[in-house]
C-alpha cells in the first residue's frame, strides 16, 4: 500500500461582501464615517453597536460613566443583536479612543459573541492620542481570533467642543488612508 497522501490543499476563506460584518461603536459619528468607508469597499453587512440603556448626552457625565465603568470591569448590556453572527468570518470592529481604552460597549460585544476561528480586523478613531491599548484590548479579549493589523486616524476632539469631522478634504484624506490600508491587509 502506497504511503502516498494527496495533499489537500488548506486555504483560509475568501473575504467576501457575503462573509464580512463590519460594527462599530459611535458617539459623534467619526468611526461610523469611517465604517461606512470600510463597507463601501469591501461591502458585507454594517452594524452599529448600541446599548440598552444609552450613555448620557452630557459630555462630561458621559466620560466619569465610562471611567466608572472601566473600573468596575463592567460591561454595558447591548441592545443590538447579531443573530447570523456564526455566517461571518471576517469581522471589522470600530471604536472611539474611550479614556485612552476600547470602550465598554465593544468590550461587552467581544465578551456577548464567540468570534474564535474569524479573522478580526480592528479601527479607530481618537481625539489626537491615538488608540491607547484599544487594539491590544481586542487582542485580549478575542481569544482564538485571528486579529489582523488596525487602521487609526485622528477623528473628533469633543472636550474642545469639536464633534464630526470627517467631510471635505478630511473625508478624502480618509477615504484613500481607508482604501491603502484595507489593499495591505486583504491581498
Ligand atoms: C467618553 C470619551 C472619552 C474619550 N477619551 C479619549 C481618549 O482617551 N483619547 C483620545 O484621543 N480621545 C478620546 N475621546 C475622543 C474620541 O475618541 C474622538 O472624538 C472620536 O473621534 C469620537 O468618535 P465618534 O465620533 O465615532 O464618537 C473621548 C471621547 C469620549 C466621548
Amino acid at each position: 500500500m502506497s504511503n502516498h497522501t494527496p495533499s489537500i490543499p488548506v486555504e483560509t476563506p475568501p473575504v467576501t461582501p457575503k462573509n464580512i460584518l463590519v460594527v462599530y461603536l459611535t458617539r459623534t459619528g467619526n468611526t461610523e464615517a469611517v465604517a461606512k468607508m470600510i463597507h463601501d469597499e469591501v461591502g458585507g453587512k454594517l452594524v452599529e453597536l448600541e446599548l440598552e440603556t444609552p450613555y448620557p448626552e452630557n459630555y462630561q457625565a458621559h466620560v466619569d460613566q465610562v471611567s466608572d465603568e472601566n473600573t468596575r470591569n463592567y460591561l454595558p448590556p447591548l441592545k443590538t443583536e447579531i443573530d447570523d453572527i456564526g455566517d461571518y468570518d471576517n469581522v471589522f470592529i470600530g471604536s472611539p479612543t474611550w479614556g485612552m481604552q476600547l470602550p465598554p460597549p465593544t468590550k461587552s460585544f467581544l465578551d456577548k459573541y464567540d468570534l474564535s476561528g474569524k479573522t478580526v480586523i480592528p479601527f479607530n478613531t481618537n481625539g489626537g492620542y491615538g488608540v491607547g491599548s484599544s487594539f491590544d484590548d481586542v487582542n485580549e479579549r478575542c481569544a482564538g481570533c485571528n486579529v489582523l493589523e488596525g487602521f487609526s486616524v485622528q477623528g473628533g476632539r469633543e472636550r474642545d467642543g469639536i464633534l464630526f469631522v470627517m467631510e471635505g478634504n478630511k473625508e478624502t484624506e480618509v477615504r484613500s488612508q481607508v482604501h491603502a490600508w484595507l489593499e495591505r491587509i486583504l491581498k
